[in-house]
């Protein structure tokens, strides 16, 4: 049987559906990336696939066994890079590293030797006694990218891994992400970033909770741009619909009366367009 990651009928449902009907098969060997808008579900949908929450109805498995096991533990197998890093701030780097392989049941002295080549890997081996709360973002970012790794899980799922690293650490970390992949890991990646998706295998995109069947047609360079996503989850394209246009620019004394501004949703937006409007 192949090593995948199932996802099987997902739907996930608090107050309202966060995730509706999701079908995807995360391949072992293969980096797959997760995109979507801001609060589409991406996050929940690595929660549910790495078993930290159980799915309303449907399931995700791994080697034909469910990934949810009852507890919100995530199985011995799964790895977490997470959005917020999850870091343990009055320790030191080294130590944050260790403890995920202590908790795995290495040995100490093993664990730290590990830890330190980790670290290394992210190119922040001199920051090993430092405490995490003295690092940066993006240092944090890689001592979180290192705990992930070093436990050389069969599942390894990082929700942005590189959202506050300059273009070679990104590249850095795409390329381990790779290392991971090629020992045979399943390796998932939810990204805004169009430079990771172009580096992954597979690329699924959801909005509003469901898988879009228009991959091809997403235009990357959308989730690209900070202050047009900042705009957008403000007032997001896909919510409004029937929004009239936008107002008109307050006339100026003197010059012609402008006209009204065209919708904010452009044509050119297949990237926010549900399937049913193709
Ligand atoms: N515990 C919760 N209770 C209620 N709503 C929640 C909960 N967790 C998440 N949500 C909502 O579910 C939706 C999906 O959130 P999620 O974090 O999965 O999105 P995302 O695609 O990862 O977003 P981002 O790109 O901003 O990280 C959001 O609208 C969020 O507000």
């Amino acid at each position: 049987m192949s090593k995948d990651l199932q996802i099987s009928g997902v739907s996930y449902v608090l107050s309202r559906t966060l995730l509706d009907d999701i079908e995807i098969a995360f391949r072992a060997g293969e980096v797959t990336a997760l995109s979507g808008p801001s609060g589409s579900g991406k996050t929940t949908l690595l929660s549910v696939a790495g078993g930290l929450i159980e799915p309303t109805s449907g399931s995700a498995t791994y080697d034909g066994r469910p990934m949810w096991q009852g507890t919100g533990d995530p199985r011995p197998e799964v790895a977490f890079v997470l959005q917020v890093y999850g870091l343990v701030p009055i320790l030191s780097a080294r130590e944050n590293v260790s403890v995920a392989l202590r908790a795995r049941g290495v040995k100490p002295a093993e664990a730290d030797e590990r830890a330190e080549a980790a670290l290394a890997r992210f190119h922040i081996a001199d920051l090993g006694d430092r405490q995490v709360e003295e690092l940066s973002g993006g240092q944090m970012q890689r001592v979180a990218l290192a705990r992930g790794l070093c436990v050389g899980s069969e599942v390894l799922l990082a929700d942005e891994p590189t959202s506050e690293l300059d273009e070679g650490n990104r590249g850095l970390v795409l390329s381990e992400l790779r290392k991971e992949a090629d020992r045979g890991a399943v390796v998932v990646v939810a990204t805004h970033d169009p430079a990771v998706v172009g580096a992954c295998d597979r690329h699924y995109v959801i909005d509003e909770g469901r898988l879009t069947d228009h991959v091809a047609a997403v235009d990357l360079a959308h989730f690209a741009h900070p202050e047009r996503r900042l705009i957008e989850e403000a007032a997001p394209p896909h919510f409004d619909e029937d929004a009239p246009a936008v107002l008109a620019p307050e006339p100026v004394e003197g010059e012609p009366v402008p006209a009204a501004l065209p919708r904010h949703r452009a044509e050119s937006d297949a990237a926010f367009r549900r399937p049913s409007d193709a």
